[in-house]
Parts: C-alpha cells; structure tokens; sequence
C-alpha cells in the first residue's frame, strides 16, 4: 500500500523518535546528516551550488551543520504530525512554498533524497520498516515537493 496508515505512522514515530530516547541525540543527528548530506551529493553534485548560502564548501562547518539540523529538526516535526493530518498538510504547504522560491530546486532532487534518506535510516536506525517508512515519507516528500518543476 501506498497509503500511510495509522499503524504505519505509529512505527515511524517510534522508529524515528529513539532516537531522541537515547538521551544524547545531537552526535546521533550529526552523523545521519553527514551521511545524507554526502549521500546526496554523491549522487547529485549539480546541485551543490544551490546551498552555498549555508557553507557547503565546508561540510564540517558551523553554518552546514546548523542548516542540516534544520532539516532535520523540521523531518522530527513533520513525523510526529504524521497522526494530525490538517496540521501536517499547513507544515507541508509551507515548507512547499519556501522551496518553490529557492531557484534551482526541482522535484527530481527529491526522489534523490528519498533514496537517501532510505538507504540511511535503513542502516542507522536502531529498528527500520521499510514499508512504514516508505508510506509515510511519500506523503512528507511529495507534500514539499509535488509543485516543483
Ligand atoms: C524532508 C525533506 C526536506 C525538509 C524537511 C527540508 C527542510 C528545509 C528547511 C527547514 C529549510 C530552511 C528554511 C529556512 O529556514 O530558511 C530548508 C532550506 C533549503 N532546502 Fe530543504 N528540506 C527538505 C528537502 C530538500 C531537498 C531534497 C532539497 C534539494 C535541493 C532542498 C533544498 C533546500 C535549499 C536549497 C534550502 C535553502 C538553503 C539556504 O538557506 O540557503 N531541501 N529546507
């Protein structure tokens, strides 16, 4: 099923929120950024340019570290709203809008992205339900990216 069910989505929270259970999650969020962020661009480097604002030329930096746990700070609230449908659509819509302004950004990037996102829960989570997870961030991805060109 495509579809992310109630179940699916109580997997994910779990799934994701340990996390945040462990008690020292910032190493843990570091490292799954490095991991995605050299993911992605392993796949994608065209599109290093586009995040040159926040020092992707030093990818140990400050400035990318703190964008990257922006992402996923925001990846930690759209899944704990995976249960309030209207609330996560708002969030989504937004984050929508705010990657529609940034010239460069295509809806390709984010198949890329699932991928990797996929491919790195899958081997640094604790416990990882491909099909929960599958369900559920099509709805997340889809919502920021369905309008892209
Ligand atoms: C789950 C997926 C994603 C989430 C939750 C997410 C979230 C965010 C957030 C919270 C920001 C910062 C907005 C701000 O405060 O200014 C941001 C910026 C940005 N995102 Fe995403 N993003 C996602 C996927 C992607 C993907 C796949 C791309 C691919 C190109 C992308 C490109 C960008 C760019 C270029 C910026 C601007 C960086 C800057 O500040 O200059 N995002 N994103």
């Amino acid at each position: 099923s495509e579809h992310c069910s109630y179940e699916d989505a109580d997997i994910v929270i779990k799934e994701w929120n340990h996390i945040f259970a462990t008690g020292n999650s910032a190493p843990v969020l570091l490292h799954l950024s490095d991991i995605i962020a050299n993911g992605f661009f392993d796949v994608e480097p065209t599109a290093r340019p586009l995040f040159s604002r926040v020092n992707v030329a030093d990818m140990q930096s400050g400035e990318f570290n703190a964008f990257m746990l922006r992402v996923l700070t925001t990846l930690t609230e759209l899944i704990n709203k995976l249960h309030s449908p209207e609330v996560l659509d708002s969030m989504l819509e937004h984050l929508a809008k705010q990657h529609a302004a940034m010239h460069g950004v295509k809806h390709e990037h984010f198949h890329i992205f699932r991928d990797v996102l996929g491919s790195t829960f899958n081997q640094l989570l604790d416990e990882y339900n491909p099909d929960a997870w599958k369900n559920c961030m099509f709805g997340i991805l889809f919502g920021i990216s369905g309008n892209l060109p």
